[in-house]
């Protein structure tokens, strides 16, 4: 998918919402355990109740890659469930890859042409030649991990570097990189006081903001600070959506929490 379809989308939609398809088998209706495909079969029902709500969805590979082959299996029928219902939707593997050069041309084999994923996160460490390979593949978006939005993101990202912190560094020696008009950045929604700074080296690159709900981050600084005229932002909430009940009618139960979130959204673009 390409940016301005995804721009389009937003505007057609009035949503820059993402939902986190973070599936934990302790956390779902119990009722779905019955299932064969309990992940699936939660994630289905999560999709049709919310689709029209979102812009994107994020499986957090994590979440999948727990339960074995069963989860790799369930993530495909997801990702495959998501191209072939709903195209318009941008999907992101939210896998932090990231190795040599050969290695990170192999997993975005994996997750741009075997999964069908629109775009893949990756983390930075190891610098352009572990980033580049996806770069590589056109109309492909990779999300390059910026400014993080733990506690942790404190032990270097913001560490000063030849006098500047290092995800300073990360946004302007990304931009250099072959084919940088392939990616986007992850700036934790926690972190919204830095997005003035962040928006002085990337006027115009999209990120994906997560940390709303449960972690705490406020959507009205994030698109104070950090929305563009191409609004820029893909907020994403994982388990502030997914598991706000779990009872039968938890799907109505997430679709009405980002309702209540795209209505917010709404809102904000129309100013
Ligand atoms: O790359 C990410 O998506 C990510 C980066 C980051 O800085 N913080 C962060 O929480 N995430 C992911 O975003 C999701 C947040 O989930 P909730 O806190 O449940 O909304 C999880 O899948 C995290 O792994």
């Amino acid at each position: 998918m390409t940016t301005e379809q995804l721009v389009n989308q937003i505007h057609k939609k009035k949503t820059f919402l993402c939902i986190g398809l973070d599936v934990d088998l302790n956390k779902i209706p119990k009722h779905l355990l019955k299932e064969e495909d309990p992940i699936f079969a939660f994630n289905k029902a999560i999709i049709d109740a919310t689709h029209h709500l979102c812009v994107a969805y994020k499986p957090n590979t994590a979440f999948y890659e727990a339960y074995g082959l069963k989860g790799w299996k369930a993530l495909e029928k997801t990702i495959n469930y998501l191209n072939e219902k709903h195209p318009e939707i941008f999907t992101i593997a939210d896998a932090k890859r990231g190795d040599i050069g050969n290695t990170s041309s192999m997993y975005a084999k994996a997750f741009f042409e075997d999964l069908g994923f629109d775009s893949v996160t990756v983390a930075p460490y190891m610098g352009n030649d572990s980033v580049e390979p996806f770069l590589a593949f056109e109309n492909k978006h990779t999300i390059l991990l910026a400014l993080t939005s733990n506690e942790g993101a404190f032990d270097f990202q913001t560490k000063t570097v030849e006098g500047k912190e290092l995800y300073k560094k990360v946004l302007e020696t990304s931009k250099t990189w072959k084919n940088s008009k392939n990616l986007m950045y992850v700036v934790g929604a926690t972190k919204a006081e830095y997005l003035s700074d962040i928006r002085k080296i990337i006027p115009d690159s999209f990120l994906l903001v997560p940390g709303v709900g449960a972690q705490g981050g406020n959507l009205q600084d994030v698109c104070k600070y950090g929305m563009t005229k191409n609004i820029g932002l893909l907020i994403n909430s994982s388990r502030g959506i997914i598991y706000a009940s779990s009872d039968e009618y938890f799907a109505t139960a997430a679709a009405l929490k980002a309702k209540e979130i795209q209505e917010e959204m709404k809102t904000l673009l129309s100013n």
